[in-house]
């Protein structure tokens, strides 16, 4: 089972991710994207540098995909480990489509087409939600993604995401206290592994 955690930046992904890691062991794997080969240090490079080309940085990304799938996503499930995911596909569909904005025509569809040849697509995918603005406080604003204006591009390319897969998708209200997120979180584990 591929379970992946989405959201704005500051939307409190990694603050659930690495909770969820320490209360378990055998039988999951936790990953992220950016991933920390050097496919994940091109990206985050690329995330510092202000005029990175935005067609580059998604081929960077989707790179960094690509290895992150074969050297650990396909080993893990074909293992039958539940594997979660910091981040994955959908955060090009969002934030690439973003940046990409006004430089190609349709980006989303591009990008989700560049990825379905290889792709694995999530069983579940927690969508952390907040408001653009409290995401960019959260997060603090440090890089050029972090943007209210940005975020509220990124935003609306999710909820375009979450209407063509409902099923898939799970809204977390993420503007609650982090124990609360959590505990929904944990909620939502137990109900999907139930029915596994
Ligand atoms: N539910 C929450 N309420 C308030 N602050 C939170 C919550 N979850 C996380 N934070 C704080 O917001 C910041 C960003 O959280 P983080 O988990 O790194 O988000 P993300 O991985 O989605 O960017 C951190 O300082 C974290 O402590
Ligand atoms: C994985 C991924 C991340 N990003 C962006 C989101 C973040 O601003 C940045 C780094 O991701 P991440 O380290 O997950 O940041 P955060 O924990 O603040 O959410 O890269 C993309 O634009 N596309 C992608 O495919």
């Amino acid at each position: 089972m591929l379970v992946t955690l989405e959201g704005l930046d500051g939307s409190g992904k990694t603050t659930v991710w690495e909770a969820l890691r320490a209360t378990r062991d055998d039988g999951w794997t936790f990953t992220r994207e950016p991933t920390g080969s050097w496919y994940g240090d091109a990206v985050r490079r690329s995330i510092g540098e202000p005029d990175a080309d935005p067609l580059a940085e998604l081929f960077l990304y989707t790179a960094d995909h690509a290895d992150h799938l074969s050297r650990t996503v396909r080993p893990a499930l074909a293992d039958g480990d539940v594997v979660v995911s910091d981040r994955y596909s959908d955060s090009r569909y969002a934030y690439q489509a973003a940046s990409l904005d006004g430089e190609l025509k349709r980006p989303m569809e591009y990008i989700r087409g560049v990825h379905q040849p290889f792709t694995r697509e999530p069983d579940v995918t927690l969508y952390f939600d907040v408001p653009p603005e409290t995401g960019a406080a959260r997060a603090g604003a440090t890089n050029k993604f972090e943007q209210t204006k940005f975020l509220s591009e990124v935003q609306a390319n999710y909820e375009e995401l979450i209407s063509m897969r409902p099923g898939r998708f799970v809204r977390i209200d993420a503007t609650r206290p982090p124990e609360d997120v959590l505990d929904r979180v944990e909620d939502v584990l137990g109900r999907v592994l139930g029915d596994d």
